[in-house]
């Protein structure tokens, strides 16, 4: 499971938790704009963009899971198993596999808007990478400052949402999840009132009782309406520090717990394996992992961009503990 989120102060912040069992060598992954884009299909892009994202540890491709570019625009690809269906190549569209698709965006558009315009032609096509890592099945989460889209590959081809919530988790499909908040509507960061009825009274004896019956286990649909929550009432100073530390606190009203998700035997469990925060105003990737509650910060802007190299760093993944005395 995967949760991602997008949060604005004074600027605007997205990321993701990547809950798995497994890591691919995850690095933090910089494509500068002279890095050439090979693709199945279409025409190699030789100029494009720079971005900054997490990508797989697979040195010949950019496999990114979640980046943003040098305008602010920013993605992240999450699990959408037993719903994503990608479609025979089409006549007259722009044909992309769905592991070039970030690229492909980040390295052309600069806005959400820009992106709904162009997602009309995209055709997301069913072609793997290699044998050995085969397409998995995705649905991305788009944002800028003005906002935020769900794009959906299905039986019948993409399908667009505006994103009001801001959030996304895995299953079900995303019309799904905004009509399942309705049933948290009288949720609020407020005691409530007693309408339960006027013959009796009942006690308010506790804060925090106007989100009982907001759910708290890990399944997909109960961390959509936790972090639509979080996120709704989130506050914070707007200053760079709070804004990032709100936005880690956001995603970890969310975080899986090495443990409580069981996927095999032995011992194999399904946790957050990092969670990221990208400032895409000034293009800065902040990241904790699971064992690293350190916050890291990589600057797409302190590189050289006009290269055609890829630049790499491995995540920091060791606990970094401040000894005081
Ligand atoms: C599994 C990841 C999503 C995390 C997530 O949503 N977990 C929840 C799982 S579940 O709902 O609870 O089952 C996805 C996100 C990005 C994916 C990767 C990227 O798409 C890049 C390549 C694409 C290749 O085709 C396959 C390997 C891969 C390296 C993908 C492996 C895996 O499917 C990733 C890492």
């Amino acid at each position: 499971m995967c949760t991602a989120s997008n949060y604005i102060t004074k600027k605007h912040y997205f990321g993701r938790n990547f809950d798995y069992e497994i890591s691919y060598n995850e690095k933090v992954t910089i494509a500068p704009r002279n890095y050439k884009f090979d693709f199945k299909l279409i025409d190699s892009i030789d100029s494009h963009y720079a971005m900054i994202g997490v990508a797989a540890g697979v040195d010949a491709y950019p496999l990114y899971y979640d980046a943003c570019n040098e305008n602010g625009l920013s993605i992240a690809g999450l699990n959408f198993a037993g719903n994503a269906k990608y479609l025979d190549e089409k006549k007259g569209m722009i044909n992309i596999t769905p592991f070039e698709f970030i690229p492909y965006l980040l390295g052309n558009f600069s806005t959400v808007t820009e992106v709904k315009e162009a997602l009309k032609n995209i055709n997301l096509v069913n072609i793997n990478f290699s044998d050995e890592l085969p397409l998995s099945p995705l649905h991305w989460m788009i944002s800028d400052e003005s906002g935020a889209i769900v794009v959906e590959p299905m039986e019948d081809g993409l399908k667009v949402y505006d994103n009001p919530v801001g959030v996304l988790t895995n299953n079900p499909p995303f019309d799904k999840q905004m009509f399942s908040l309705n049933d948290y509507r009288s949720l609020s960061n407020k005691n409530p009132e007693n309408t339960f009825s006027d013959s009796f009274d009942l006690d308010e004896y506790s804060r925090g009782m106007g989100a009982i019956g907001l759910p708290g286990d890990l399944s997909s649909s109960s961390r959509f309406a936790k972090v639509a929550f979080t996120r709704a009432n989130s506050y914070s100073g707007d200053s760079e520090e709070e804004s990032v530390s709100q936005f880690f606190h956001i995603l970890g009203s969310v975080e899986q717990q090495n443990g409580c998700t069981f996927i095999a035997d032995p011992d194999l469990y399904e946790y957050t394996i990092y969670t990221s925060c990208y400032n895409t105003a000034d293009s800065v990737l902040y990241y904790r992992t699971y064992n690293n509650s350190q916050i890291t910060a990589v600057k797409l802007m302190s590189e050289d961009l006009d290269s055609g190299d890829l630049i790499h760093y491995k995540l920091i993944t060791d606990e970094q503990i401040s000894f005081i005395n």
